[in-house]
Order: C-alpha cells, then sequence, then structure tokens
C-alpha cells in the first residue's frame, strides 16, 4: 500500500528529520510508530499522504512513484487513505451526520444516507446525529472523526494520537474499532506515546511496532 525506500525528510530551512527509511505497509497490517515528542511521528504521517514528499529517496502509494502523481491522481490516492488527528477539526454550524458526510461532499459522491447511518450505529453515535460538534465528548469527537476518516471507504487508515486526550476506557473503545477495521482488511498505521495502549492491542492483533528518533526508524524494542 505505501512503501519507503531510503526516505530522507527536511523541513525548509530545518535540518535533516529523518534519513534511511525503508518500510513497507502491506495491506491488512497494523502498525504503531511510536517515539519521543518532536522525533517526526507526524511528519510521516504526513509523508505517507504525500502531503509532504521526501527529500530524498522514493515513496510508492498503491504502486505509484508519488513524487510523479499529478494533483489528480494525487486527490484519488488521498482518498484511499482516511486520517484521524489528534484534535479534529469540524464545521461547527453543521450537525455532526453532516460533518461526517463531508468527504462524501468534497469528493462529488452521492449522499449516501444508509452509509452514513452505518456509520453513526458502528461509532456508536446513532443519538448524536442531530448534536452539533460543539456538543460532543472528547470520545465523541474521535469516534465521529474515525466515522468520518472512513466514510469513503479507504484501503488505509492512518491516525495520529488519536487517544491523545482520551481516558482509558475510551482510549480502548476507540481502539477496538480501529481494531474491527484492520480485522476487515484495511491497513491501519497509528502514532502513539501509549505504550499500554500498544501492549493492549497486540494482545488482540499482530501489530507491529516502530519507534522514530534520533532521525531513524527502527523496531520498538523488546519492552513491547
Ligand atoms: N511545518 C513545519 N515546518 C518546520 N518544522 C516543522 C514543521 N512541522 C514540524 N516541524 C518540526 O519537525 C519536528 C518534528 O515534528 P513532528 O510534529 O513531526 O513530531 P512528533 O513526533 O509528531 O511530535 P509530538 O509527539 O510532540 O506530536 C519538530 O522539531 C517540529 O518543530
Amino acid at each position: 500500500m505505501i512503501e519507503m525506500r531510503d526516505v530522507a525528510f527536511a523541513y525548509p530551512r530545518g535540518g535533516e528529520l529523518f534519513k534511511g527509511i525503508t518500510l513497507s505497509l502491506p495491506r491488512g497490517s497494523f502498525h504503531f510508530l511510536t517515539g519521543p515528542s518532536g522525533a517526526g511521528k507526524t511528519t510521516f504521517l504526513r509523508l505517507c499522504i504525500a502531503d509532504l514528499l521526501p527529500t530524498s529517496g522514493s515513496m510508492t502509494l498503491f504502486g505509484q512513484d508519488a513524487a510523479t502523481l499529478g494533483r489528480d491522481a494525487l486527490a484519488g490516492m488521498r482518498r484511499r487513505i482516511g486520517v484521524v488527528y489528534q484534535d479534529t477539526q469540524f464545521l461547527d454550524h453543521l450537525p455532526v451526520a453532516e460533518n461526517i458526510a463531508l468527504p462524501l461532499m468534497v469528493a462529488g459522491e452521492p449522499m449516501d444516507m444508509a452509509a452514513i447511518r452505518d456509520l453513526l450505529a458502528w461509532v456508536q453515535m446513532t443519538q448524536q446525529a442531530r448534536a452539533m460538534p460543539a456538543s460532543l465528548s472528547g470520545g465523541e469527537r474521535q469516534r465521529a472523526a474515525l466515522a468520518r476518516a472512513v466514510i469513503l471507504s479507504p484501503d488505509v487508515i492512518l491516525a495520529d494520537e488519536p487517544t491523545g486526550n482520551l481516558d482509558w476506557e475510551m482510549s480502548l473503545r476507540l481502539l477496538q474499532l480501529l481494531i474491527e477495521l484492520n480485522r476487515s482488511g484495511k491497513t491501519v498505521l497509528i502514532a502513539t506515546h501509549d505504550l499500554n495502549l500498544i501492549r493492549a492491542v497486540k494482545q488482540q492483533v499482530s501489530a507491529r511496532v516502530l519507534r522514530i528518533a534520533g532521525g531513524r526508524l527502527q523496531a520498538a524494542g523488546a519492552e513491547l
């Protein structure tokens, strides 16, 4: 799905953030990305959706070289990748159901009301369909964010500290949804600081844990 070969990245006017990254995220795999604050986890996820491009090395998305993709091709690729951010932004004047449906509108797809209802039920938000985003709890916001990230049926789901503001119980609930997606064949990559959460998930699925630190990406140590 996503492959990187000897990738290095530096922000303009910044030093090299990482280098020598070779990685494959195959179909149906489950990966965690961990590492100290500022090591580059968010940057790495932005590379995975070709929001940023490697400064050297190569990256392929769904078999195509990311550097050669034109705007339309890139937009097509991004539709196949759903992203959940730590602090998800919603359009505050639209109810939850419309917020979840936004990617359909942006993609020019018909409003599939049955799919929206199914997704709301899946994230246990049926009661909140008409609620406004400002009234949601942190856990509800993140579940709505996950529903929005998967409304276009992406092949890959990237989540950047999706449980950062949630308590343990709610974190597990959210992770359970991501596990379900993985079991249905989706590729999942989650950036998180929370090693306990990684341990809990690893009891249920075979997940690879990567650690980014000191500019390098490696398999995490034996503590996991
Ligand atoms: N747009 C940008 N321009 C320049 N430097 C940036 C930009 N975004 C991030 N950085 C820098 O790149 C480094 C990595 O940031 P990044 O957000 O990827 O780290 P992170 O591992 O996700 O951190 P955290 O765990 O705190 O969220 C940081 O030093 C950050 O200041």
